[in-house]
């Protein structure tokens, strides 16, 4: 059985009146979902729609989970920004979700994946004496280490080096593997490797894009993948793809 649903939301959202964006899209469970738009469109308000943050706006109609039950609580978010608390470790920022849950948190496992991500050397540190990319993994993973069944993450590789990001994505595939991950990103490449849906959004709807017939996680260099991304990225830049 699927443990992790599907979502689907559906219904306009207002900022000061005006309609910022309308959206009708199915994220499937168990798969990668990646969202790609210009700048400002609205990727992140729809997560937080969701997720039930602040957007500045409000939101008219309805997200419901495939499964019919509630969504509290099964969402584990990566933000834009790390959200790393400046006075506790890189390893008790880590464990701080099962902290705050009153839950002993595996030290065992918050140290592998510190390790998994490069860190395994700086797990005392403070965020403060980290670089904006080791921040970036830092908060990857702590949201790997909260094992939730749906997982939003927004922009999570763009602090990376290349050869970083093409590890980083290949751990986050190994480990969320089977979740519902809906993934905001503004790289054509990475999309085209990772997702098995893509959804692409303007200020008129948001669409589906055709993904490559192949499994993912592909291969970087694969024609199918360098395909996907040649013809999203123009698409993106306003062509006719
Ligand atoms: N808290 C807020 N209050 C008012 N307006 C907001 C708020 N958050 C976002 N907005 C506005 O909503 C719009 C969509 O923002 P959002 O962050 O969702 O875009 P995005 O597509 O994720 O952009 P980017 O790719 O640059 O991250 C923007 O015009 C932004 O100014």
């Amino acid at each position: 059985m699927n443990l992790s649903p599907g979502i689907s939301i559906k219904g306009q959202h207002r900022i000061q009146g005006d309609v910022l964006f309308d959206v009708n899209l199915d994220i499937p469970g168990g798969l990668w979902t990646c969202l790609l738009g210009r700048s400002g469109v609205g990727k992140s308000t729809i997560l937080r729609i969701i997720l039930g943050l602040e957007t500045g706006g409000a939101f008219e109609g309805i997200f419901r989970a495939t499964d019919g039950a509630s969504l509290n609580g099964r969402i584990g978010y990566m933000a834009q920004s790390d959200l790393l608390l400046p006075w506790l470790s890189v390893l008790d920022n880590v464990c701080i979700g099962a902290r705050l849950r009153g839950e002993p948190p595996s030290e065992a496992r918050a140290r592998d994946l510190l390790r998994r991500v490069g860190l395994m050397e700086h797990t005392d540190q403070k965020p403060a004496t980290l670089s904006g990319g080791m921040r970036q993994r830092a908060a990857l993973a702590r949201t790997l280490f909260e094992d939730r069944p749906i997982v939003f993450l927004d922009e999570p590789f763009s602090a990376l080096d290349a050869g970083t990001r093409a590890d980083m994505q290949e751990l986050a595939a190994e480990v969320l593997i089977d979740r519902t991950v809906l993934l905001v990103t503004h790289d054509p490449a990475e999309a085209a490797r990772l997702a098995h849906q893509i959804t692409v959004m303007s200020t008129r709807k948001v669409q589906n894009w055709p993904v490559p017939q192949t499994k993912a996680l592909r291969d970087i260099n694969a024609p199918e993948t360098l395909a996907c991304q040649s013809k999203l990225l123009e698409y993106l830049r306003g062509g006719t793809a």
